[in-house]
């Protein structure tokens, strides 16, 4: 929590950019409220852990694809309080892993994620609570967009509320057919709170976004692609050896942008994060001192020595 609030500081005096970028680099650095900001983790933590049901599974595979699951199916996947700290530790879990390079998330069942669990949100209905929640999961993925591997969260179903806020905390969105994103905030009275807003409209555009909050509009494949929220649309795919699960599709759509060294796909994502997140000339201080991680290391000696052509 103190990182948080250095981190805020760096930023607000002009920031030397090679501390930032140290301090990015470091686990949990990506927050945005700390106690400066009566911002209680513990006891935001506790409280939510009163609210128990479901799981936030994480898979680490060989391949350095993860795949994150929400996993509540008889709640159409909504974010009981357990499983919004679930969430936050294996966001950890992910900021520490050396040799990951992508993330997928997924719903478990068919399905992405339905939002809060309305049963929490009832017990939690004072502005107090609801700020602090707010605070909370606006930390958590925060992280999780800053984490340095190449993250696509993989619509199946729907995406309702918080679950299409979560989407938006990925790099890219791969939506299945007959899958649907919908702000459903309005209709509860609400706004968005875990940072969907801010992530809409940086990635549809003011007027995009003020059409899908105000109008709660179901945005479907066709329009998800239009509008720029979705990257790309996975049908249903049979092959030889048998169907093409969703899954599989979303791995091999990642794994164009993964493949090669950790260290390197790493480097990609926190120049375009640094280059998304920071005003120009922080951005290519941060550029600098990312190249200089990657320049003479172990991929481009190998890389200079194989006379390579790139026909
Ligand atoms: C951050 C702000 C937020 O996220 S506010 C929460 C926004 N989300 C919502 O309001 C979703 C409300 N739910 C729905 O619209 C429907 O349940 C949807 C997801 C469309 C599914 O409809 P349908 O296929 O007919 O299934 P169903 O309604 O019978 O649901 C199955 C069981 O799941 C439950 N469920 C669903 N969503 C939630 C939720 N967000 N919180 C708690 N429970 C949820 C339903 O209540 C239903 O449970 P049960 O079988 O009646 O016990």
């Amino acid at each position: 929590m103190v990182l948080c609030a250095l981190r805020r500081q760096l930023l607000r005096s002009g920031s030397r950019c090679g501390t930032w970028t140290r301090l990015l680099q470091r686990p949990s650095s990506g927050c945005v409220y700390s106690s400066t900001d009566g911002f209680n983790h513990q006891e935001i933590r506790e409280k939510l852990q009163a609210f128990p049901g479901g799981s936030i599974d994480l898979l680490k595979q060989d391949s350095g694809i993860a795949v994150l699951t929400i996993n509540n199916p008889s709640r159409m996947n909504a974010f009981s309080g357990s499983m919004m700290v679930d969430l936050e530790e294996r966001v950890t879990q992910l900021e520490n892993w050396t040799g990951g390079k992508g993330l997928i998330v997924q719903g478990a069942a068919e399905t992405f994620c339905s939002g809060s669990d309305l049963n929490a949100v009832r017990a939690i209905s004072n502005p107090q609570d609801g700020m602090k929640m707010c605070m909370f999961m606006q930390n958590t993925l925060t992280r999780l967009v800053r984490l340095p591997l190449i993250s696509v969260a993989l619509v199946e179903g729907r995406a309702l509320g918080g679950g299409a806020e979560l989407t938006t905390a990925c790099d890219f969105r791969l939506m299945a057919s007959g899958s649907v994103i919908q702000f459903v905030h309005k209709h509860m009275g609400l706004v968005p709170g875990w940072g969907g807003a801010a992530r809409l409209v940086r990635l549809v555009g003011s007027q995009n976004a003020l059409k899908l909050l105000g109008g709660a509009v179901k945005v479907d494949p066709e329009l998800g692609l239009h509008i720029g929220l979705s990257d790309e649309v996975l049908e249903a795919q049979q092959e030889a050896e048998g169907v093409v699960t969703l899954l599989q599709q979303a791995e091999n759509w990642l794994s164009r942008y993964t493949k090669g060294p950790a260290p390197v796909i790493q480097a990609v994502k926190k120049v375009v994060l640094s280059g998304r997140e920071l005003p120009l000339s922080d951005a290519l201080r941060t550029e600098k001192d990312v190249f200089g991680t990657v320049w003479g290391g172990p991929a481009n000696l190998q890389a200079l020595a194989s006379k390579p052509k790139h026909k």
